[in-house]
């Protein structure tokens, strides 16, 4: 609702409130609606404040009302009322002002916001944009390079950067709404003739043409397909050229383009599905309501490689206090160069100062016997890792949480190294450890829900989207992506070329195809644990392994020594060691020709369709299997570690939001159709869980749950 209040006898206070952000609902829109020709009614009332509750002005348009039938009185007229209005009218701007929560203040005559407080036109991220008139009134206000930077990224900026663009008109370290009532006072009477920013002519441009021309190639480039950035450069190109009217007409159909779009519908699951993953639970029973996490203040990482580095990084920059350990002098000397070095990169960016203070660098792990909980980092080896977490549970004070940072070994192995399995729990970092936002918390049958709590709310402390899932090989990214890769593989031995490959999923949205991704990671990551698993066998090119198809590529690539851009060349070729810039390999053409005819395989023409149904549907059937078997409570627990951590494209909303718009039906037949081609690859065979969906009518994502619960109920 929206409710009226009059303060100081002829201040009209309209106080927005919609726990938790005051979006504007139908309720509340039609209380601003309410309010305004109340005040404007009320002759005492020479001028009006808008603010929001709870120190939250306004998060913009209710998302959750955006499937529905929409009722109540629609945003644009609203805001016109407002900017029509005879008394000033001045937004009161504290916490947010985002979306629909930012033009509603830019339909009002002045702007005053809270040092503190954070403004944007974020439509774009959620696959549309500013449709309530603030594409339209922005670049107006601003100019047209400001906003089309802040319409294109989405991106918020502080109170101090608003001022300085002119979004707002004072920033206050004090009370906003007293300060909007004094201001709002010293304006009453005055024209407001120059304070309508619809009727303001949008700043001229000489280069006009060379601005948009280049922000649109910015958007697409960065884009990867999404359509609202591109649809965001339009409306604002409107601006520059339309009188406000048509302008205002453009931007409707704009919208109207994207509001219906699968994109927008993929991007806002994505929003949701990230907030609901907070929302854990595990197989016992165990939630995140009914576990509480113990509070951590002193943490301990073991291991300075890379990862160590990285999540030394991101607790110190979180404020705690961290032990960093690593037993060879030499490499704990230039870890600490290195982490003091990202430390004060960092801190620059941020125009804060460098937390160094906050670690304190070991070379004898005895000194971690303080902390409340440890972070274990080294080398991915179980033999290693072992030997760590029995010196852990001799030196650490009782009740010490122990973590592991593991791509992918087996939790429970780690956890009986200790006599407190309960306290142990897996926390998968991403590379670079300090800037990715995904952590996969990994729980083993023995962890405790406490653990996990803790791990869930020291992933929350430093900045992480953490998703809990279970413990099994690869847990689910990389278990996700293993038959992902071996399509990939596959499809080379029957006769395409890795640069087809990438170019087709590169197409689809990845930041990089499957051949340019394992380039980067390094080849040895996957051919280590493929021997670790008995896959390897020196020698013995063959093609099955343990009774089912395997490719050896990627084995005979290593074995030469091809280990990808570390090396110089993989499966692709670079100019030197190190290089990023992937060229196709003649080498690796006739490397391919020749296994082929030495394997009988007689390449055959394989097109965009084949590439993506195997590539994508072995990995789609795979988190079927992973949701039967309860490894992630959820889809949205898929898709949000598909989207942070590998790099799926967003506006497609994770792999299992793409199988639910692709359609169950259409993806079980094409698995179907691929197992009858390749009965030898059991993870193009559809899993039950999918069969079963399929079954009961092919129910929307959000009811897949209900299914998942029968299918472990009849387990
Ligand atoms: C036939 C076709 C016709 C087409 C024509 C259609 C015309 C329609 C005209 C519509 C015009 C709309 C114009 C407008 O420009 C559109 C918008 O305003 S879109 C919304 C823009 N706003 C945002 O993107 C903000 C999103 N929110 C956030 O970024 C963050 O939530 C926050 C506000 C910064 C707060 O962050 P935190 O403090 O970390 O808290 P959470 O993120 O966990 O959020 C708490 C809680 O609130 C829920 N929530 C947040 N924002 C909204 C919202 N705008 N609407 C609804 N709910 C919101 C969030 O989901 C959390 O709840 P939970 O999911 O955990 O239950």
């Amino acid at each position: 609702m929206a409710q009226y209040t009059r303060i100081s006898g002829s201040v009209g206070l309209i106080t927005l409130k919609n726990p938790p952000v005051n979006a504007l609902s139908a309720v509340v829109r039609q209380g601003i609606v309410d309010s305004v020709e109340r005040a404007l009614g009320e002759p005492e009332v020479k001028c009006l404040v808008i603010c929001g509750q709870s120190g939250k002005f306004c998060g913009g348009a209710d998302i959750r009302e955006f499937g529905k039938k929409m009722t109540g009185p629609p945003l644009i007229p609203v805001f016109h009322a407002i900017e029509a209005a005879a008394k000033p009218v001045v937004a009161a701007i504290e916490g947010i002002a985002l979306g629909g929560g930012l033009e509603l203040a830019l339909g009002c005559h002045y702007r005053i916001a809270h040092s503190k407080a954070k403004l944007g036109l974020p439509e774009v991220t959620l696959g549309l944009l500013p449709a309530a008139a603030g594409s339209q009134r922005l670049p107006r206000l601003i100019g047209v390079p400001a906003a089309l930077d802040l319409i294109t990224t989405g991106r918020h900026v502080t109170a101090a950067e608003a001022l300085q663009l002119g979004i707002v008109d004072q920033v206050t370290d004090h009370n906003t709404v007293d300060a909007a009532v004094k201001f709002a006072l010293s304006v009453a009477g005055q024209s407001l003739d120059a304070r309508r920013i619809s009727t303001f002519p949008c700043p001229r441009l000489s280069n006009l043409d060379a601005v948009f021309e280049a922000a649109m190639q910015k958007v697409r480039q960065a884009a990867r397909g999404a359509i609202a950035p591109v649809a965001c450069v339009q409306a604002v190109r409107a601006a520059a050229t339309l009188p406000y009217a048509q302008g205002l007409e453009r931007e409707k159909e704009l919208m109207a383009t994207l509001f219906t779009s699968g994109q927008a519908r993929a991007l806002q699951y994505s929003f949701f599905a990230q907030r609901a993953v907070g929302r854990w639970s595990m197989p016992s029973g165990a939630r995140w309501d009914t576990s509480k996490p113990k509070p951590i203040r002193k943490a301990a990482v073991i291991g300075l490689g890379t990862m160590g580095r990285g999540i030394t990084v991101g607790l110190a920059q979180a404020g705690l206090s961290v032990v960093a350990v690593e037993t060879q002098e030499k490499q704990l000397m230039e870890a600490k160069q290195a982490v003091s070095g990202m430390l004060e990169r960092g801190a620059k960016k941020r125009g804060v100062s460098p937390p160094l203070g906050n670690i304190s660098y070991s070379s004898n792990i005895k000194t971690v016997g303080d902390v409340d909980l440890v972070i274990e980092a080294v080398f991915e080896d179980m033999a290693l890792k072992k030997e760590v977490f029995q010196q852990l549970s001799a030196v650490c004070r009782p009740g010490t949480f122990l973590c592991t940072n593991t791509s992918g070994l087996d939790i429970d192995d780690l956890a009986s190294q200790t006599p407190n399995p309960e306290l142990v729990v897996g926390m998968h970092f991403f590379a670079p450890a300090h800037v990715m936002k995904l952590l996969e918390v990994v729980y083993g049958p023995r962890s405790s829900p406490q653990a996990v709590a803790t791990a869930m709310q020291l992933g929350k402390v430093i900045g992480k989207v953490s998703v809990a899932v279970g413990n099994c090989q690869g847990f689910v990214g990389n278990r996700m992506l293993s038959p992902y890769l071996s399509q990939a593989n596959f499809l080379l031995e029957e006769g395409a070329t890795p640069e087809f490959v990438d170019q087709v999923l590169e197409e689809f949205g990845f930041a990089m195809g499957a051949f340019r991704m394992s380039d980067l990671s390094g080849l040895d990551v996957g051919w280590r644990v493929r021997k670790a698993a008995g896959l390897v066998v020196p020698g013995k090119p063959a093609r099955m392994r343990q009774g089912c198809r395997y490719s050896p590529l990627g084995d005979l690539l290593c074995e030469q020594g091809r280990f990808g851009q570390k090396t110089g060349s993989g499966w692709y070729q670079y100019d030197k060691p190190g290089s990023r810039v992937a060229k196709p390999d003649p080498w690796l053409h006739s490397f391919l020709e020749e296994y082929r005819a030495r394997h009988g395989l007689v390449a055959r023409r394989i097109d965009h369709q084949e590439v993506l149904e195997r590539c994508l549907y072995s990995l789609i059937n795979e988190g079927f299997r992973i949701l039967e078997e309860g490894i992630a409570a959820g889809p949205e627990d898929i898709d949000v570690i598909y989207v942070l951590g590998y790099s799926w494209p967003r506006h497609r909303g994770g792999p299992m939001f793409y199988a639910d718009m692709v359609g169950l039906t259409r993806v079980l037949e094409r698995l179907e159709f691929y197992h009858q081609a390749h009965p030898d690859v059991p993870s193009l065979q559809p899993c039950n869980l999918l069969r079963k969906l399929v079954a009961s009518g092919t129910p929307p994502i959000h009811r897949w749950r209900e299914v998942i619960k029968k299918v472990h109920s009849q387990l």
